[in-house]
This record gives C-alpha cells, sequence and structure tokens, in this order.
C-alpha cells in the first residue's frame, strides 16, 4: 500500500502562547514537528511528506529536515490563514494521486499500526478517521445551564489521521471552496456530500499538543516509550 501524508504545520500555537510556532517546542530535545515527521519518514507505506509552512518559517524548517536526515518531504507550500486552507495548499501541490492522509503536525504520537488501518480502510471504503471513544460523561451547555445529558455511547473525541481516496477528498474541499464552508477537520468536508466517513479506533496518547498540559504529557508518553 502506498499514500502520500499533508501535514498542516503553518498554525501560530496561540493557545500554547510560547511566542513561537509550538511545533518548534522541543520534546526530549527534539522538535515536536520532527517526531511527527520521523513516523512517516520510517513508514514504508508513506510515499511523500506535503508539509504546510509559514513563508517566515520555511528556511528553518528546511535546516530542520537537514539536520535530521527526513528525505521524504515532497513539497513545503505556504499556508493558509486556517488550517482548513493550509490541507488544500499541499491539495494543489500533490495534484493527483491514490490515497491522501491528513495529520496534524502537533501530533507526534500517532502509531504506525493505526495509520495502516485508515490507508486500508480508505482504500476500500473512500474515507477513515482516527478517533477514540468519548470517557467523560458529556453534556450540552447553553450560557454555563445543562441543557441534557447527551448519550455517551455513540460519542467518539475525533482527531487525525484522515484518510481518504484523494479524489473525493479534492472534490468536496472544492466545493467547500465554492460555498465559503469552513470546518474544523477534513472529515466534515466529505460528510457534507452524503458520503460515508468510517472509523478507526486510535489511541488517547495521539494528543494533539494544544496547550502547555499537553507539554508535560507528551514528555510522559516519550519516557514511558523510550524510556527516560
Ligand atoms: N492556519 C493554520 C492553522 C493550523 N495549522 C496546523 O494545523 C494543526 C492543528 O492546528 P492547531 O493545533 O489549532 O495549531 P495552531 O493553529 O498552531 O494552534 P492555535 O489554534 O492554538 O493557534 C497544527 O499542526 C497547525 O500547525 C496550519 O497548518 N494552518
Ligand atoms: C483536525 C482536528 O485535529 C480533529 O480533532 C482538530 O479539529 C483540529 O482543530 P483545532 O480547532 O485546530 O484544534
Amino acid at each position: 500500500m502506498v499514500y502520500d501524508v499533508i501535514l498542516p504545520a503553518a498554525g501560530s500555537g496561540k493557545r500554547m502562547g510560547a511566542g513561537k510556532n509550538k511545533l518548534f517546542l522541543e520534546l526530549k530535545e527534539k522538535p515536536i514537528l520532527i517526531h511527527t515527521l520521523e513516523v512517516f519518514e520510517k513508514d514504508e507505506w508513506c510515499r511523500g511528506i506535503y508539509l504546510a509552512v509559514k513563508d517566515s518559517e520555511r528556511e528553518f524548517i528546511q535546516n530542520l529536515l537537514k539536520h535530521y536526515h527526513i528525505t521524504k518531504v515532497k513539497a513545503m507550500p505556504t499556508g493558509g490563514a486556517e488550517r482548513q486552507y493550509s490541507v488544500q495548499s499541499c491539495m494543489k501541490a500533490i495534484g493527483n494521486g491514490d490515497i491522501v492522509l491528513v495529520h496534524d503536525a502537533a501530533r507526534p504520537f500517532i502509531l504506525e499500526p493505526t495509520i495502516h488501518k485508515l490507508v486500508e480502510a480508505a482504500q476500500q471504503k473512500g474515507a477513515a478517521i482516527a478517533g477514540v471513544r468519548a470517557k467523560d460523561t458529556m453534556k450540552r451547555v447553553e450560557e454555563g445551564i445543562i441543557q441534557e445529558t447527551v448519550d455517551r455511547s455513540t460519542l467518539w473525541m475525533i482527531q487525525t489521521p484522515q484518510a481518504f481516496r484523494f479524489e473525493l477528498l479534492q472534490y468536496a474541499e472544492n466545493h467547500a471552496e465554492q460555498d465559503g464552508f469552513l470546518g474544523t477537520d477534513e472529515s466534515m468536508l466529505v460528510e457534507r456530500e452524503g458520503e460515508f466517513v468510517y472509523m478507526v479506533e486510535s489511541s488517547y496518547e495521539n494528543v494533539k499538543i494544544t496547550t502547555k498540559e499537553d507539554l508535560v504529557f507528551g514528555e510522559a508518553i516519550l519516557n514511558q516509550r523510550i524510556g527516560g
């Protein structure tokens, strides 16, 4: 099996509040971005990596790639003001293909078996995304007041990777662009076309490094995986 992966890396890291792109922060003395890239560099199914970057960070990232011997990056298009636009600029850079994965550069702990399950599911069914079952009691709240307790048994917390047949995602993105529709993930764009998107159960370790607490969690995951 073969796939191309899009890694949106052009965010600002506002919620991290580090004063720079959070992907350059280090876990175990290695930038978060490199931890993520290494997963795909090592995966034999991965043909090419497409990294959406800010123009002002391109040179710095190029130097990181050289330093850490990352060889599979095929293009680094300029990201957009929203994550969805960053992904779109990578789709344009790929042009055409079979299976494409979208994965937040800020999720460095994704495991290869999950990636492979997603690729196989997308190949067979068109679209598949990673997620985990909701663990807490879930309530819908408006203006600080509980409206209802939602049945947790059908709720999943959605992550990336999200895997698609290339043409399906391309069509859904173009249509969303025409309609001015902005989603928080790619699945939303495909869902609104009436297509089935399948769930692949992932791991609670596949966190998106978003706030300072996630760095502590991230170090703990790495300590457990590689010792330290
Ligand atoms: N315009 C954007 C926004 C986000 N991203 C990327 O999308 C992923 C998930 O986004 P998020 O965690 O929200 O990252 P930031 O936008 O950096 O964080 P914040 O929302 O706190 O500013 C990250 O790898 C981020 O770099 C991107 O490529 N382009
Ligand atoms: C795509 C995503 O990682 C799924 O959880 C998430 O939606 C990214 O969203 P954010 O709003 O940028 O944190």
